[in-house]
C-alpha cells in the first residue's frame, strides 16, 4: 500500500472510522435499502476507505483493515441497538422482551421452533395487551383494534410478504399485494368467484369430492390417519376450484410429494417473514427456495393445462381469467395463474386444518361427538343439503369452536403503517409510521375477557342461544354473570378489504365433509392414543402444521 502522509494521530484516526460507522447507520435508517449492491459500499467499500488511515498506526495491512472493519461494524452494531432501546425510538413506550427490541432474528428464531403463537400468548400475559415484538413490530391483543386495524379503513398487509414472495422478480399472488389500489384491483374477480351464484356453481364438486373421501375411508382397514385423508380431499378439492382438476390425492397418495413440498416451504417462509430484507436476498439463490420454485412451477403448469385443454364447469381460473368477458380490465395470464396457485395453497391447508382440528376435539370429548351426531342425523335424507347444513346449530358452534381454539392462521396477518406518513391513530393506540402491527389471533381468542367461561375447553355449547347453553351445560352457563362471548373478538377469517374472499366456501366445505362422515361412521380414536399429541404437534408457520390424527372408523349403515 503506498504510504499516506501521517495525517490524523491514532486516536482521531479510531474516531473517524467511528464516526463513518454512526453515519452508516444513519443512511440505512432514512433509506431501508437492502440492495446487496448498497451493502456492498455501505458495509465494506465506505469503512475499507479509511483503512490507509489506520494501517499507519499499526503492524501491516492485514492488521489494519481488520482494527477498521472491526470498529465499523462494531460501531455501526452498537449505534443500530443503542437506538432501538433508548427512549428516543417511536415505540419505546411499548414494553417487551430484550431480544425483541433489539432484532427480528428473536421472533424468527422463535419461529423456526414452530411455537410462536404460545410465545405470543405468553408475553401478552406478561406485558399486557400491547407488546413490542420487534424493533419496529407490535402485537396488540385487543379487540378495539380489530376494525381500526382491518377494517375498510384499516392499514395496509405489512413487509411479512416481503420475506416469503420475491417483489420484484413474478406477478405476485394477490394475498401479498401491499399496496391497497393495486390489491383492490386484483381482488375484484376473486369476488366475483365468490358470488353467490359462483359458488353454486361450487356445490357440485363439494358433493362429487365430499363422497368420495367417503368411499376411500370406507375402504380403509385399520387405524387410519384422518388429518391426512382430510388433507388429501382439501388438496383434490382446491385443484378443482382453481384449474378444473389435476390432483387426486385420495385417490393415489402424495406420489409428488406436493404435500411435503407445501410444508417444508412454509418453515423457510415463516422464517424469512421475520427478516424480509433476508428473504429477498434468499430468493436470488434458487436452493434457499426450491420449495417455493417447486410449487410455482406445479401451479404454472396446472395453468397452462387449463389454459389449453379449458374446464368442465366455471372454476375459480374462469374468473381469474375473466372468461366471462365481464371485466372492464382483463386480468394477465400470470395474474390468473399466481392466483390459482394460491387458491390451491390458501384453500387447502386452512380448511383441512380446520376439520382436523375438529374432529380432535369432538372425538376427544364424547359428550359434544354425540350432541352433534344426534344433531346431524336429523336431516336424515336430506343430509347433502346445502340450505338445510347452514341450520344445524350445533354443527356451527363445533365449527366456531375448533376455529377459535386453533385459528389456521395462528398469529393472524401482519399490517404496517407506511413509511412517510406522520403514523395513524389505529383504535386506542397511536402507531407510528414504519411501525408493522398485528393481532395474535390465537392469543384473543383464548382471553378470557372475551370468551369465559373455560377460555382455553372446548365447548361449542358457548355459540348456542342461552336457553341451549342451560339445558345443554348448566355447569358452565348458569351464572351468567361468568359468561362473556364477545364475537367482534372472533377473527379466524380476519375480516375487511383484505379478508378471506373464501370463507363462505370453507364452511360449505367443512359442513359438508362433517355430516357426511357423521352420517357414514362410528368414529373413534386409537386406543392408547395420547391427546396432549395433538397439541404439541401443533406449529404456527403462517398457516398451520398439525400431526397425524389416529382414528377407527365403523360403518353406520
Ligand atoms: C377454514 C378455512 C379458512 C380460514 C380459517 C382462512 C383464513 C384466512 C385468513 C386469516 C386470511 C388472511 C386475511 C388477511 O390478511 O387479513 C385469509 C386470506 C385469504 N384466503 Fe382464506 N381461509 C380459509 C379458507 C379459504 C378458502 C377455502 C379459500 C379459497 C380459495 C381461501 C382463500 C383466501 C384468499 C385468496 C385470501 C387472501 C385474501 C386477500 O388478500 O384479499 N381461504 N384466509
Amino acid at each position: 500500500m503506498t504510504s499516506i502522509p501521517n495525517i490524523l494521530p491514532f486516536r482521531e484516526t479510531i474516531l473517524l472510522v467511528a464516526g463513518a460507522g454512526l453515519l452508516c447507520h444513519l443512511v440505512y435508517k432514512k433509506t431501508e435499502t437492502h440492495e446487496p449492491s448498497h451493502a456492498v459500499v455501505l458495509l465494506l467499500v465506505l469503512p475499507l476507505c479509511f483503512a490507509p488511515f489506520v494501517v499507519q498506526h499499526v503492524r501491516g495491512i492485514v492488521e489494519g483493515v481488520l482494527i477498521t472493519l472491526f470498529i465499523y461494524w462494531t460501531t455501526l452494531l452498537s449505534s443500530v441497538v443503542a437506538y432501538r432501546l433508548s427512549p428516543w425510538h417511536p415505540l419505546a413506550q411499548y414494553p417487551g422482551p430484550l431480544g425483541c427490541k433489539v432484532t427480528k432474528f428473536w421472533c424468527a428464531l422463535i419461529a423456526l421452533g414452530g411455537k410462536q403463537h404460545v410465545y405470543y400468548s405468553e408475553l401478552h400475559k406478561r406485558y399486557g395487551d400491547v407488546v413490542r415484538v420487534g424493533p419496529n413490530e407490535l402485537s396488540v391483543r385487543d379487540v378495539n383494534m380489530v376494525v381500526p386495524l382491518m377494517g375498510p379503513s384499516g392499514l395496509p398487509k405489512g413487509p411479512f410478504w416481503d420475506g416469503r414472495i420475491p417483489e420484484k422478480e413474478i406477478i405476485r399472488p394477490m394475498i401479498s399485494i401491499r399496496n391497497k389500489a393495486d390489491h383492490t384491483r386484483r381482488r375484484r374477480p376473486w369476488t366475483r368467484a365468490f358470488s353467490t351464484t359462483a359458488l353454486k356453481d361450487y356445490e357440485e364438486i363439494i358433493t362429487r369430492r365430499s363422497t368420495q373421501l367417503v368411499e376411500h375411508l370406507g375402504n380403509q382397514k385399520g387405524v387410519i390417519d384422518l388429518a391426512q385423508w382430510i388433507a388429501y380431499f382439501s388438496y383434490d378439492f382446491s385443484n378443482d376450484l382453481a384449474f378444473g382438476g389435476g390432483s387426486e390425492m385420495m385417490r393415489h397418495g402424495d406420489v409428488n410429494g406436493l404435500w411435503h413440498i407445501l410444508e417444508e416451504g412454509q418453515v423457510h417462509a415463516i422464517f424469512m417473514s421475520h427478516v424480509p430484507w433476508l428473504g429477498a436476498l434468499a430468493f436470488r439463490y434458487p436452493m434457499f427456495v426450491k420449495e417455493f420454485k417447486a410449487f410455482r412451477s406445479y401451479a404454472q403448469n396446472r395453468g397452462i393445462m387449463r389454459h389449453k385443454l379449458g374446464s368442465q364447469f366455471r372454476d375459480l381460473y374462469h374468473h381469474l381469467m375473466d372468461e366471462g368477458d365481464v371485466a372492464t380490465t382483463k386480468p394477465t395470464i400470470a395474474e390468473a395463474v399466481s392466483d390459482g396457485g394460491l387458491a390451491i395453497i390458501a384453500g387447502s391447508d386452512t380448511t383441512s386444518t380446520a376439520l382436523a382440528n375438529m374432529f380432535f376435539f369432538l372425538l376427544s370429548n364424547p359428550d359434544t361427538y354425540r350432541r352433534l351426531q344426534a344433531e346431524i342425523d336429523s336431516l336424515g335424507e336430506d343430509i347433502m343439503d346445502y340450505n338445510k347444513q347452514p341450520h344445524l346449530p350445533y354443527l356451527s358452534g363445533a365449527i366456531n369452536e375448533s376455529l377459535r381454539l386453533y385459528p389456521p392462521v395462528l398469529s393472524g396477518s401482519q399490517r404496517a403503517v407506511g413509511r412517510g406518513t406522520s403514523g395513524q391513530q389505529i383504535g386506542p393506540y397511536y402507531v407510528a409510521e414504519g411501525t408493522s402491527v398485528f393481532i395474535p389471533t390465537y392469543s384473543l381468542h383464548r382471553d378470557p375477557r372475551y370468551f369465559s367461561p373455560l377460555p382455553d375447553g372446548f365447548v361449542p355449547e358457548r355459540w348456542l342461544g342461552r336457553d341451549q347453553q342451560i339445558k345443554l351445560r348448566p355447569d358452565l352457563f348458569k351464572s351468567e354473570s361468568a359468561v362473556n362471548h364477545i364475537v367482534d373478538a372472533f377473527i379466524p377469517f380476519s375480516l375487511g378489504p383484505s379478508g378471506c374472499v373464501g370463507k363462505t366456501l370453507a364452511w360449505m366445505e367443512m359442513r359438508m365433509v362433517t355430516c357426511l362422515l357423521f352420517h357414514n361412521f362410528e368414529m373413534e380414536l386409537e386406543k392408547g392414543y395420547d391427546v396432549n399429541a395433538w397439541h404439541l404437534d401443533i406449529c404456527d408457520y403462517f398457516v398451520m402444521k398439525k400431526g397425524k390424527l389416529p382414528i377407527k372408523l365403523s360403518p353406520r349403515r
